[in-house]
């Protein structure tokens, strides 16, 4: 019992905390992290260069696009089998509609490039069950569909010919499979769900070696108990996928530990190689610096919470190109990835505003995109004026909310310099130190239309003879 109820205890500390526990207080776990601290390798340091994805969610459900017998939902358009309460064959033979006769990858992948995304993430399987790829384990894929192509294989090398990574999303829980348990509370449920993880062995190593230049696995559907309680086929998943694709890397949202721990084992350290909480919310850039210590990924929709295609984004706020780059800046500012959602329509074009929010973007990082490529956190205090990110010898100053003081106040960490500042196209601004580790940066005489950078030369470890007097209080 005293065991027991301490390994509770230590679980729930860990999961509020998210606190590493001191080494000698920490429990012995089979299927906790395989890890400690960010992977230093080239294979992550492209995930994390990369920085900007986009993430496309493509399925049965983008045909009624949330309408259903007539009556629109305005839940998650990709959840609608589950809202309508659609019986798994009723829903399936959606499939003999799926013709997208406007889809061509090579469209898709130049709008991407034009976006400047690095990388996107499909959805090959979500937990309709149905399959993007010709999967010879299931019956519900685009082979037994009148477009009959493999949509996935089309699309892995469009992207890939435009030199943008390829990631897979993959729902482990699977609507449309007999064999899925979403708790395991009988010998019956046990060796059903047995088959089951079977079969998603069989589907992720045929997506591994179908498709061998994909990057990245993100996992999702991993929050039923049923997972929780196989915490060990999580972490075998893991290993499978790293042994068939070396470098590959998976999300936090595949694993749970020997406890049901998820994202975070039972002492506190993070599992797969990046965190992937952060769906439709984002770290405070003050009270949440520690995400700063691990390698996480962000992932946004344009309306409050649509992922599949939807008919009606009337039915809440949809976000404008810029409040979409705030939101890519303020991930990478704090050490993170964002991936921007595209839902596309059952005939395989894009919505207008997608269309128009990609060419926004695509825009905005033609002109700036050096302050988000490659970039990381730069460990400077937060300031209203905007973000900082930082590379190499420079850091870079996002400007979103230029001051009517007409200049931008920078504290520097002690012994950093700013040896000069310049605006992107390259005309300097002047730099006032105003205190110790204390700058006004000057806002360009004429301030651009939108946001902007400032990048700064800085100097760093200066021991500089120390002019200023704290006042004795
Ligand atoms: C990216 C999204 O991922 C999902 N679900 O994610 C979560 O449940 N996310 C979550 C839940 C609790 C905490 C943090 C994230 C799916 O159900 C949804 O259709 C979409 O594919």
């Amino acid at each position: 019992v005293t065991i027991l109820f301490s390994l509770l205890t230590v679980g729930s500390f860990a999961q509020k905390q998210q606190q590493i526990l001191p080494a000698d207080q920490e429990i012995p776990l089979k299927y906790g992290a395989n890890r400690l601290g960010k992977r230093s390798d080239a294979a992550m340091k492209k995930f994390r260069d990369n920085r900007l994805g986009a993430f496309i969610h493509w399925g049965l459900y983008a045909i009624p696009g949330g309408e259903w017998n007539g009556k629109m939902y305005n839940g998650a358009a990709e959840w609608l089998k589950s809202w309508a309460k659609v019986p798994a064959d009723e829903w399936l033979r959606l499939m003999d509609q799926w013709n997208p006769e406007k889809f061509n990858a090579k469209v898709w992948a130049k709008m991407a490039r034009k976006m400047g995304v690095k990388y996107v993430k499909i959805t090959t399987k979500h937990h309709e069950g149905f399959c993007l790829w010709p999967s010879k384990y299931s019956n519900y894929t685009v082979a037994q569909t009148p477009y009959k192509k493999d949509i996935l294989g089309e699309l892995v090398k469009a992207y890939n010919d435009e030199g943008i990574d390829v990631h897979f999303y993959f729902s482990v829980m699977d609507w449309s499979h007999p064999d899925y348990r979403y708790d395991i509370k009988s010998k019956d449920d046990e060796v059903a769900f047995a088959r089951f993880l079977e079969f998603t062995d069989n589907q992720l190593k045929e997506l591994a070696t179908r498709y061998p230049t994909v990057k990245d696995f993100w996992f999702d559907g991993t929050w039923d108990a049923s997972i929780k309680k196989n915490g060990w086929w999580t972490a075998h998943a893991e290993q499978m996928l790293k042994d068939l694709l070396p470098g590959v890397t998976i999300n936090s949202r595949l694993r749970a530990d020997d406890y049901g721990k998820r994202h975070f084992d039972s002492n506190g350290h993070l599992m797969g190689d990046y965190e992937s909480g952060y769906e439709r919310r984002l770290p405070d850039p003050v009270k949440d610096l520690k995400v700063t210590r691990w390698d996480w990924e962000a992932c946004m929709t344009l309306p409050e919470n649509q992922w599949g295609y939807h008919k009606d984004w009337s039915l809440s706020y949809v976000k404008t190109p810029l409040e979409v780059l705030e939101r890519i800046v303020h991930a990478v500012s704090m050490g993170g990835n964002m991936v921007v959602n595209f839902g596309p329509q059952a005939d395989g074009d894009f919505r207008r505003e997608e269309k128009e929010m990609a060419d926004a973007i695509g825009k905005w990082m033609q002109q700036y995109g050096e302050c988000i490529y490659g970039c990381d956190y730069a460990g400077w205090d937060k300031q209203p004026w905007g973000y900082y990110t930082h590379k190499g010898k420079e850091v870079y100053m996002i400007v979103f909310n230029p001051p009517y003081s007409k200049h931008l106040v920078v504290k520097t960490p002690k012994g950093t310099k700013i040896l000069k500042a310049t605006v992107t196209n390259g005309k300097e601004v002047a730099v006032t130190e105003t205190a110790r580790n204390e700058y006004n940066v000057d806002m360009p005489a004429k301030a651009p239309e939108g946001p902007f950078v400032i990048k700064l030369q800085i100097e760093e470890n200066v021991s500089s003879a120390d002019k200023y007097r704290d006042a004795l209080t």
